[in-house]
């Protein structure tokens, strides 16, 4: 069984913010969001975590073996640089999707995302250290068969684009529903999953599920530890033996 921590990173009041006094600059607040979010990219990976942007003004991480001290100095850190403070809501669950679901509760509970007096909220609880396992956190990598060939130097850069996005959009939503798990877009033609404990016809399921929907070919490796840096590089080497044996999904060795 897999056991995810997960931290949901929201800024805190950032609605009225934007607009205050009168709106302000979409180049200074994409400057801002785009580096908030390497900021926090450095600050959890450093620690074997995984920052996912989402929404920018909402992220996701993935925080196995991070405790609340290091997600305290997280949160001095950005305060301390930025206009904003990050609200943040650390839980842990059978599956990444009910973990996700305890953070968001916990936050609301605290108050509104646009409430003055709520900031630096942080809530919740790590995985207690006896209960950690070397399978706690599923990673899988996938990755568009043959982007390049297909799209990026045969169609507009634009098409290519929607073509990517209807295949994450697809697969996020399935996993979602199916498995409890989590996608997230990283660039180029990558997804990446937070996933509960999938087997790989699970793997080929989804996979043909996205084939059938929006006929986006899809490959992943699969990796699994008890954090997610060595578990995301695990499943980066399985999708390599992907493309080498001409496999849709690889499971990494441990
Ligand atoms: N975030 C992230 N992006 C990657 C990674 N590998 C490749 N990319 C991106 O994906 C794009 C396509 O690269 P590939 O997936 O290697 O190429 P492909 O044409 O799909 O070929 P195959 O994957 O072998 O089918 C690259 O231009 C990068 O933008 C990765 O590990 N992480």
């Amino acid at each position: 069984m897999t056991n995810t921590q997960v931290t949901l990173i929201q800024i805190d009041n950032y609605g009225p913010w934007t607009v205050t006094p009168e709106p302000r600059r979409e180049v200074d607040l994409q400057t801002l969001q785009s580096r908030l979010y390497a900021d926090l990219s450095q600050l959890f990976g450093n620690r074997d975590g995984y920052v996912f942007f989402s929404r920018f003004d909402n992220m996701i991480a993935v925080t196995n073996g991070i405790g609340m001290d290091a997600h305290a100095l997280v949160q001095e850190s950005v305060a301390n640089r930025y206009p904003v403070t990050l609200s943040l809501s650390v839980a842990t669950g059978g599956t990444p999707a009910a973990a996700l679901d305890t953070a968001s509760t916990q936050l609301q509970d605290a108050g509104s995302a646009q409430a003055k007096d709520r900031r630096e909220i942080l809530r919740g609880e790590p995985v207690a250290e006896d209960r950690r396992t070397a399978e706690d956190v599923q990673v899988a990598h996938f990755d568009v068969n043959d982007a390049t060939e297909k799209y990026t130097d045969r169609i507009g850069a634009f098409d290519t684009f929607i073509h990517i996005e209807q295949g994450y959009a697809e697969l996020m939503r399935y996993l979602r529903e199916a498995h409890d798990s989590l996608a997230f877009f990283v660039g180029g033609d990558n997804i990446i999953a937070v996933c509960s404990s999938l087997d790989e016809t699970a793997y080929h399921d989804a996979i043909a599920h996205v084939r059938e929907v929006v006929d986006v070919d899809l490959k992943v490796g699969v990796g699994r530890a008890r954090t997610a840096q060595p578990a995301g590089m695990a499943a980066k080497h399985a999708l390599e033996v992907c493309r080498h044996d001409g496999r849709d999904v690889v499971f990494d060795e441990p």
